[in-house]
């Protein structure tokens, strides 16, 4: 569906120009939810704008459903731009406009007539779960409503591609898993193909199939999303993973216990797919002389499947932890000591 091959976009000119993206190739497959992560200035909103032809590119080039969005110009790139459609972090509503103008609006540009225009806006709204909001304004609704306003507008021209740039950076936790949730709907029942960019890696594990993460203008490393959960090759792509398998608390929490209990191995169990559902910690403690404390557990779900990690503290004598780390080897459950005396 989206094909960009070394893909190069300069800003400026001579020795001030700076190099927002960086030989980038990847290629994103009809119906897939591909997120883009990166700090700020890693060059992600320069490359989805690429995507839309907001921007073209320095050299490479930008495919979207087999045609070159860079050799394209005129009705042809606007036909083509229609296919992708993009919502935004801040919404870009139109304030003097109700719910049901905001989302007939790029319909009105296009010259569809009323009646049809009118039977679309219903079936949107009915979609992203706004009935009864019809003849709201946006000052009247709520972040997510207003999203799912953006939503709306966006799938009013039957794109191909939805592109979302932070779409869901303004919002509470619980509204972001609201939003969330409606693309995953919208992706499977629509069979759209959606990119998004984001810094955060609880929408990556939430939503998308395949992650890319940038930096300094480069995909530094890319892969399915519970793939790249378990092994993160990258230091950057680590630190995306710790922001959802360890939040600051727990590292708080293993620095406290380090110094309060410096017996011992602090060590971290990684479980992944089936294994989360097997009671590989009940067998240890029965095998074992060894006095085990839970530190802290959890367990995420991808798209792929569920990925968990147990961080735990065995105390005893050295051989014997040795010997219950080798079992959990053996039961296929990856480990990594972080401490011990
Ligand atoms: N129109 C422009 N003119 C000059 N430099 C630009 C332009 N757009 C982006 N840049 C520069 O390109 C680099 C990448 O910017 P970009 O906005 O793509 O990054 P980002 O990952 O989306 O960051 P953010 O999340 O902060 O928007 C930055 O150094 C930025 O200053």
């Amino acid at each position: 569906m989206i094909h960009l091959s070394d893909v190069n976009k300069r800003f400026g000119i001579g020795t001030t120009s700076i190099s927002a993206v960086e030989g980038v190739s990847l290629e994103i497959a009809k119906g897939e939810i591909f997120g883009i992560i990166g700090y700020s200035g890693a060059g992600k909103s320069t490359l989805i704008r690429l995507l839309n032809g907001l921007e073209m590119p320095t050299s490479g080039s930008v495919k979207i459903g087999g045609r070159e969005i860079s050799a394209i110009r005129g009705g042809e790139l606007r036909e083509a731009r229609q296919k992708v459609s993009m919502i935004f972090q801040h919404f870009n509503l139109l304030w003097s406009r109700t719910v049901k103008e905001n989302i007939g609006f790029p319909l009105e540009i296009a010259g569809v007539r009323k009646v049809e225009r009118e039977r679309k806006v219903a079936e949107l709204i009915e979609l992203v779960g706004l009935s009864g909001r019809e003849n709201a304004y946006p000052s009247e609704l709520s972040g997510g409503q207003k999203q799912r306003v953006g939503i709306a507008r966006a799938l009013a021209n039957d794109p191909e591609v939805l592109l979302c740039d932070e779409a869901t950076s303004a919002l509470d936790p619980e509204t972001t898993d609201s939003i969330l949730n409606l693309l995953t709907d919208i992706n499977e029942r629509l069979g759209l193909t959606i990119v998004l960019i984001t810094h955060e890696m609880h929408v990556i594990r939430k939503i998308c199939h395949r992650v890319a993460v940038m930096e300094a203008g480069k995909v530094v490393e890319i892969g399915n999303v519970l793939d790249v959960f378990q092994a993160p090759r990258e230091a950057i792509t680590k630190r995306f993973v710790l922001q959802v398998t360890e939040p600051v608390e727990t590292r708080q929490a293993i620095a406290h216990i380090k110094e309060e209990y410096p017996s011992g191995s602090l060590i971290k169990l990684i479980f992944v797919g089936e294994r989360t559902e097997q009671p590989v910690l009940a067998s240890l403690i029965r095998k074992y002389d060894i006095d085990v404390n839970i530190v802290q557990g959890n367990i995420s779900h991808t798209h792929g499947g569920a990925y968990g990690t147990l961080l735990l503290q065995l105390v005893g004598d050295a051989d014997v932890i040795a010997k219950a780390i080798n079992y959990l080897h053996e039961e296929d459950v990856k480990t990594e000591v972080i401490g011990s005396d």
